[in-house]
């Protein structure tokens, strides 16, 4: 069994077409020690998602090897909880039905779900909305529901598409500091998928930028300034300015692929 929960060796993806190929991952390797909270940082189409997404299980890579704990990943299991930007509600389900739904196809008691569920509606504090529907909830609320049901499911690994991306700022630095809360508590590894900078720094203890297509691995940063991080400190906007410089040549990148595209077109 290998030492770290996340092991990703050589991994490419190529989405092929009838007109072109896409070469959407290209030699991936990632080590991503237990309990470590690790951002993919770029900008759109550098493959963030489609590496999450082999992690996941749900589009396996065209090459290369994903373990967790030592085993391969072949497809989507309970070790790995997903939380999408979209909230992936049930909408004919209450809050406290959509968090339990995981644990009833599991085949967990009746006694113990409710005993979970009620425990984890009060750490994330929706107890008092536990009979309405998604529809009846703000985004804010969606998504911290989102992030009850994964925990209901106990799974070791959280990976998470932009799950705030939809958010106001306000909302959305109050669940950026509940998911730090979370993390230390259940200790979870955490792949969080952003392309906010700032979203990154605030949050991780590792951001691995990806390059724009092909999409590898174009530096991999430790962040060592203590929680909770301040955006105004000034080693924050230090590292903001280098991650900014690091983006921006991959947008570059991105714009000039489109431009020579549509020249073509
Ligand atoms: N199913 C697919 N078929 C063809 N190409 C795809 C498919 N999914 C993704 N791609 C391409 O692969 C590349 C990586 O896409 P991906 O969605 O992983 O990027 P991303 O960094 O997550 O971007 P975004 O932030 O916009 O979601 C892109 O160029 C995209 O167009």
């Amino acid at each position: 069994m290998s030492a770290s929960q996340i092991v990703v060796t050589g991994v490419n993806k190529v989405f092929k077409s009838d007109e072109r190929e896409v070469v959407a991952l290209k030699d991936i390797n990632l080590d991503i020690p237990d309990g470590q909270f690790v951002c993919l940082l770029g900008p759109s189409g550098c493959g963030k998602s489609t590496l999450l997404n082999a992690i996941a299980g749900f589009a396996l890579p065209s090459s290369g090897n994903i373990t967790t704990d030592g085993k391969p990943v072949t497809e989507p299991g309970p070790d790995r909880g997903m939380v999408f930007q979209e909230y992936a509600l049930f909408p004919w389900m209450t809050v406290e039905q959509n968090v339990a739904f995981g644990l009833e196809i599991k085949g967990v008691g009746k006694a113990e779900i409710q005993a979970r569920v009620t425990q984890l509606l009060d750490k994330l504090g929706l107890i008092d909305f536990r009979s309405r529907f998604p529809k009846d909830l703000s985004g804010g609320m969606r998504q911290r529901v989102a992030i009850a049901r994964v925990l209901a499911l106990d799974s070791p690994i959280m990976l998470m598409d932009e799950p705030f991306g939809a958010l106001d700022a306000l909302t959305r630095r109050n669940l950026q500091d509940e998911l730090l809360r979370i993390w230390d508590e259940f200790k979870k590894t955490i792949v969080f998928v952003t392309h906010s900078i700032e979203e990154a720094i605030y949050l991780a203890d590792r951001i691995v930028v990806m390059t724009y297509r092909p999409g590898t691995i174009k530096r991999d940063i430790t962040v060592t300034l203590p929680r909770l991080r301040d955006p105004a400190d000034p080693e924050f906007n230090a590292l903001k300015r280098e991650l900014g410089q690091l983006v921006m040549e991959e947008q570059q990148r991105h714009h000039h692929d489109e431009m020579r595209a549509a020249a073509v077109d």
